[in-house]
């Protein structure tokens, strides 16, 4: 049995096209196809899983009129064309997307073809791609129950939650504090941007930590011990560490801060972590809710459409998350929210409780009975 896998751009897309393509492999002994394209960072991070990469030559169209948009309709025939030869070649069982440009001209050709078709939303706020695809597919699964009223077609839709890496699931905190080093008495704030890092939540947290500059190891101002684990970005590191030091921050001195530029062991450092700081990218959120953490989001806000404000407004309203605005974010806001939240244990527990029940576990094994179905119709 031949499945297709699609989905691509940015890794939001993709990590969940490769846990649900190892699904696939898994329950029905499939072989796999994953169709992206050249420019997305599958093409980078798909051949590495070892999954068979099929190159699609595809781009974004600019939002504004642009002579260039000519170009792009002349590479996005040839891409459909593309993909249509991939699907009469392979002949899957079915195709299965998770968004992005890419899943566009795949999905919509399995579907041309009469191949069953499942796609994948990550926000609750969906792309543009899979509100298109919508009208063809047969099943379209959803992370949040908020993003069913944008999907009008008689496609049947099921809230299954967002598919996280196998590893997530599997880390024991005690263990996973003892390998970062942090002290059993200690509470942990881990703090990032998306994969990239966040320009504004790094100032926000040099902020935070000249607050507690001066004020002793492991106190910090803050009720407790507190450890920090901030990761600042690849690419916003070294400037972010110059300005500390601009700012007479000199970490030895706070043997309770630890920065980094990128957290290979994140199933770790979540698995140790009270409270997370944190964007509100949907990999991101499926992530802390599957493990129960209570979280302060700042949406990224110039994602499309404005999607991770939605995302967060999501956790916010059942109490999983407290959430600031990127246009409100200071270090002051940041230290006097996290102060408050740590301050109050039995908030933070209630937090950690909604966090939880909002969390998917079983995403990916509900993700393939809706496979089932469309292979049993
Ligand atoms: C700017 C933008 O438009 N971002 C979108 C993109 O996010 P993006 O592609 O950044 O994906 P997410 O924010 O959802 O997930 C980031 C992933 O990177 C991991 N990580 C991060 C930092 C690190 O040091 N180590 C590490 O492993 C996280 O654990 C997580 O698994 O796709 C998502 C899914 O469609 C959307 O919800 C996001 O809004």
């Amino acid at each position: 049995m031949r499945f297709v896998v699609t989905g691509g751009g940015t890794g939001g897309h993709i990590y969940p096209a490769l846990a649900i393509a190892r699904g696939l492999e898994e329950r029905f002994g499939a072989e796999i196809h994953y169709i992206g394209g050249t420019r997305g960072m599958e093409s980078d991070i798909v051949p590495k899983s070892g999954f068979p990469f099929l190159p699609i030559h595809l781009e974004g169209f600019k939002r504004s009129l642009s002579p260039s948009n000519i170009k792009v309709a002349w590479r996005a025939a040839r891409g459909v064309a593309q993909a249509w030869r991939y699907i009469r070649q392979i002949r899957p069982a079915a195709v299965v997307g998770t968004g992005g440009y890419v899943c566009g001209p795949v999905v919509l050709a399995a579907s041309l073809c009469g191949i069953p078709t499942l796609i994948h939303e990550q926000n609750a706020l969906p792309g543009i791609t899979n509100r298109i695809l919508a009208r063809f597919v047969d099943h379209i699964a959803l992370t949040f129950e908020d993003s069913k009223k944008y999907f009008t077609s008689k496609a049947r839709t099921k809230v299954t939650g967002l598919p996280v890496r196998p590893e997530i699931l599997l880390k024991d905190r005690r263990a996973s504090r003892d390998k970062l080093g942090i002290p059993e008495e200690a509470r942990l704030v881990l703090s990032f941007g998306g994969s990239q890092g966040a320009g504004s939540l790094n100032r926000a947290m040099a902020g935070l930590f000249k607050s507690l500059h001066g004020e002793g190891a492991g106190h910090c101002g803050l009720p407790g011990k507190v450890h920090f684990l901030h990761v600042t970005g690849p690419r916003q590191h070294k400037e972010f560490m110059e300005g500390l030091d601009n700012s007479g921050i000199l970490l030895a001195n706070n043997g309770n801060i630890t920065i980094t530029s990128y957290l290979y062991d994140m199933p770790d450092a979540l698995a140790a972590s009270d409270l997370v700081i944190c964007r509100a990218g949907a990999a991101t959120l499926a992530e802390l809710t599957v493990l129960g953490l209570p979280a302060i989001l700042i949406p990224y806000p110039y994602a499309a459409g404005n999607h991770q404000e939605y995302n967060a407004r999501a956790l916010e309203s059942t109490g999983a998350a407290l959430v600031i605005r990127d246009a409100d974010l200071s270090g002051d806001i940041l230290f006097s929210n996290a102060r408050r939240l740590l301050g109050d244990v039995s908030r933070l527990a209630g937090m950690a409780e909604s966090s939880k029940r909002m969390g998917k576990p079983r995403a990916l094994e509900d993700i393939l009975d809706c496979v089932q179905i469309i292979l049993n119709n």
